[in-house]
């Protein structure tokens, strides 16, 4: 195949892994507004965490909220727990690498707070740990996932909201994983601020 037609064949599979995961996940993506909402409303925060591509989403999420999204508005507060290498390595050099995110839930982490929990095969041994240290301190799990959400499906309580991408291949679902993280900011801003003036 061409590189012209591989480049046409990339995007009309993302466009149609898109409009499949829009049935699917428009209800738990506006679940999920409320509950990040809520959280903030109250004066909790929102962490994030996932490996890769996910830590890069994570980051992404945790600016659009401290920063700003397309509105104007005060800072929400936001982390991404993929960021400080001195924690990362410290933990993964002295613990074990599957400790890097539960071991700041547990320090930084309040009962009110959300995680956001990002993995395209739902498998990452780390994002499942820091899911488990978040159940304890009475923390709600917002779940971005693909492939039937993997380990990470059956780590998820009542009051979690799990954002699963019907697809398989791990570009396609790390597509839909930042429409998600968007509607999630525009849900959110639209919630506190109200239609645009
Ligand atoms: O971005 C990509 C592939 O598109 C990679 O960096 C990918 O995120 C990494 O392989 C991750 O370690 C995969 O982890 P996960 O999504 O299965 O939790
Ligand atoms: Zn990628």
């Amino acid at each position: 195949m061409s590189i012209e037609n591989r480049i046409r064949q990339q995007f009309e599979d993302s466009v149609k892994v898109k409009q499949v995961a829009l049935s699917a996940m428009a209800q738990p993506i506006a679940r999920a507004i409320d509950v990040m909402t809520g959280c903030l409303k109250a004066g909790g925060k929102i962490m994030a965490c996932g490996n890769g591509g996910s830590a890069g989403d994570s980051q992404h999420f945790a600016a659009e909220l401290v920063n700003r999204f397309e509105r104007e508005r005060a800072p929400l507060a936001g982390l991404a727990l993929s960021t400080d290498t001195s924690t990362l390595t410290s933990i993964a050099n002295d613990y074990r690498y599957e400790e890097v995110f539960s071991k700041q839930v547990r320090a930084l982490g309040r009962k009110g707070d959300v995680l956001l929990a990002i993995s395209t095969s739902g498998n990452s041994p780390n994002v499942i740990e820091a899911i488990k240290t978040a159940h304890e301190i009475g923390i709600a799990i917002i779940a971005l996932t693909g492939k039937a959400g993997g380990k990470m499906a059956g780590f998820l309580h009542e009051g979690d909201v799990h954002l699963c991408v019907p697809a398989d291949r791990t570009a396609r679902i790390q597509e839909v994983h930042l429409l998600a993280i968007h509607c999630l900011c525009d849900g959110i801003d639209h919630l506190l601020l109200g239609e645009p003036t």
